[in-house]
């Protein structure tokens, strides 16, 4: 690599919002999931996350997040590296499961749950509280018990939780597991009216397609797909190589 080429990509490491340089991860006692994963996200980004099970979506959230820490290698937030364990306010996770998301006896608590740690005062908590409620459209269930929720009031909900922090990245671990219909499309609207940099894992395909401008095919810890949602999955062939299915929408008759 020339001088020139190293100054230019450190550049795109500092402007981009998530930066993934040469990681490399394995669960305790088994094989390496990532062997040198590198990705880029720019500020702005609405990235869909696809891949068979199994292929380390969750682990790269939890990653990123610095639940885990990488054998090597860097992630990069805004131009920070993620230390294990620092509680970094500009990156939300959103569960797959909301169940691991809400634990207190209120919605008003479990949302003020992030802002209070964050050391704001009383005033600035109630309103991230009520925009966060009120963004995501269940600002009528602030005194609700979570645990007596439907699955798509506290999926919404976990998603408040997590907008009360004011991220700049969020990453959605399959969003619309147990959503019904009518809850899936709000929750679509939701993320198509959203300002946040966001990831979304999911299995649901038609979802990328409507919220998403670049997708990742991830499969056995590598990328082996990025590019544009309706190109990358509208290839049968690589699809099926990888487990997946292309999507009905881009079947030909719908097309
Ligand atoms: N805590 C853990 N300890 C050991 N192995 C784990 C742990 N969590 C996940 N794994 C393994 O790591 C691999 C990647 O799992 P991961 O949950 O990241 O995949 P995924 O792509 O999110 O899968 P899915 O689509 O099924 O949700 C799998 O083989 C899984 O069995």
């Amino acid at each position: 690599m020339t001088q020139l080429t190293q100054e230019f990509e450190r550049e795109k490491t500092r402007e981009a919002a998530l930066a993934i340089s040469n990681l490399t991860f394995g669960y305790p006692k088994q094989e390496e999931i990532f062997q040198g994963l590198n990705l880029q996200i720019r500020p702005g980004e609405r990235v869909g996350l696809i891949g068979p099970n199994g292929s380390g979506k969750t682990t790269l959230f939890l990653l990123i997040c610095g639940i885990l820490t990488p054998g090597s290698g860097e992630i990069q937030l805004f131009g920070k590296p993620v230390e294990m364990g620092e509680f970094r306010p500009e990156i939300g996770l959103v569960f797959q499961n909301p169940d691991d998301q809400l634990f207190t006896t209120s919605v008003r608590d479990d949302v003020a749950f992030g802002p209070e740690n964050m050391n704001l005062d009383a005033e600035e908590v109630e309103n991230r509280v009520r925009t966060a409620l009120s963004v995501t459209g269940v600002e009528e269930l602030i005194d609700r018990v979570p645990q007596n929720l439907s699955g798509g009031e506290k999926c919404m909900v976990a998603i408040a939780s997590v907008l009360a922090m004011q991220p700049q990245i969020i990453l959605y671990d399959e969003p619309t597991a147990n959503l019904d219909m009518r809850a899936r499309r709000r929750l679509i609207q939701f993320l198509q009216n959203s300002q946040e940099t966001y990831l979304v894992s999911t299995h649901d395909l038609e979802v990328i397609l409507e919220v998403c401008d670049r997708v990742l095919l991830l499969d056995e810890g590598h990328i082996v797909a990025d590019g544009n949602p309706r190109e990358v999955m509208g290839d049968k062939q690589l699809m099926e190589a990888h487990g997946l299915e292309k999507p009905h929408s881009l079947m030909p008759h719908q097309e």
